[in-house]
């Protein structure tokens, strides 16, 4: 996936300012930075759920261009394309209330790829058995833990057979040990193979688990790098004092 020159504003407010990164099949890549400073905002133009002012995506053979103009149905068109391989999770599971946690998962196959209900459902509890739910699949999302929902909503994506995944604080509201068992899977994920976009403010997982970490501050990339020389050694000053504060 290729993200180049990404810009968007809210207003008069310029949020991303000119935001490119390359990244390899397989890679895990995790994204940090201080609060406000473009993560969230670049991660939901890397499947435009927010629509980039400026700049490039392509991913899969699907390549979004800005410059500047009216978003088009052939934009949309190419925006359904492009989310098509990607998966996302967020910060607050975003799980149906009113659906069982199998129902949960097998909603989108069902409704958007119109898998027979039978198929679905083999894969939905596959999925479960794979991040560890099979045993509470008839359960409603409210009667979970937060890692377990969490689990849940990374089964729920993994449903559409995507080829991306992008994550954006998946484990903000979970406590630590909580959040290992999400992390866990997120490393499982890794080893398969999986493309995985994180934007997190957990340094020891950004650290001990990606192949790149990227350090955001004021709508641009500073610096980016492997985990160990980003962390022990980073270039830029305003790295090192986010650092100093959250390691
Ligand atoms: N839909 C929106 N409308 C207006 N402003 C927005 C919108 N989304 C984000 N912003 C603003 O854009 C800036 C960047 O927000 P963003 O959520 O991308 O930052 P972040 O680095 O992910 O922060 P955090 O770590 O706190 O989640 C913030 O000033 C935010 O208020």
């Amino acid at each position: 996936m290729k993200a180049e020159h990404i810009a968007k504003r809210f207003g008069d407010v310029e949020v991303l300012r000119g935001v490119s990164l390359q990244v390899g099949r397989g890679d895990l890549v995790s994204i940090i930075g201080p609060s406000g400073c473009g993560k969230s905002t670049f991660l939901r133009c890397l499947n435009c759920l927010e629509i980039p002012d400026h700049g490039s995506i392509t991913a899969m053979g699907v390549r979004i261009e800005r410059a500047g103009g009216r978003w088009t149905r052939a934009d949309d068109h190419a925006a359904h394309r492009l989310r098509s391989h990607v998966g996302m999770v967020f910060q607050s599971f975003n799980l149906f209330a009113h659906l069982s946690v199998l129902d949960n998962i097998v909603l989108a196959p069902r409704v958007v790829k119109g898998e027979p209900a039978q198929i679905a459902r083999e894969q939905a509890m596959i999925l479960l058995e794979k991040v560890g739910l099979a045993d509470v699949a008839r359960r409603y999302p409210a009667t979970l833990s937060g890692g377990q929902q969490q689990r849940a909503a990374i089964a729920r994506a993994l449903a559409m057979r995507p080829e991306i995944m992008l994550y954006d604080e998946p484990t903000s509201a979970l406590d630590p040990i909580v959040a290992e068992e999400v992390l866990a899977v997120m490393r499982t994920l890794d080893e398969e193979g999986m493309t995985q976009i994180v934007v997190t403010h957990d340094m020891r997982f950004a650290q001990q688990a990606s192949d790149t970490v990227i350090y955001m501050d004021g709508g641009q990339i500073i610096e980016s790098g492997p985990p160990d020389m980003l962390c022990v050694n980073p270039t830029d000053e305003r790295t090192r004092r986010f650092l100093r504060t959250v390691l």
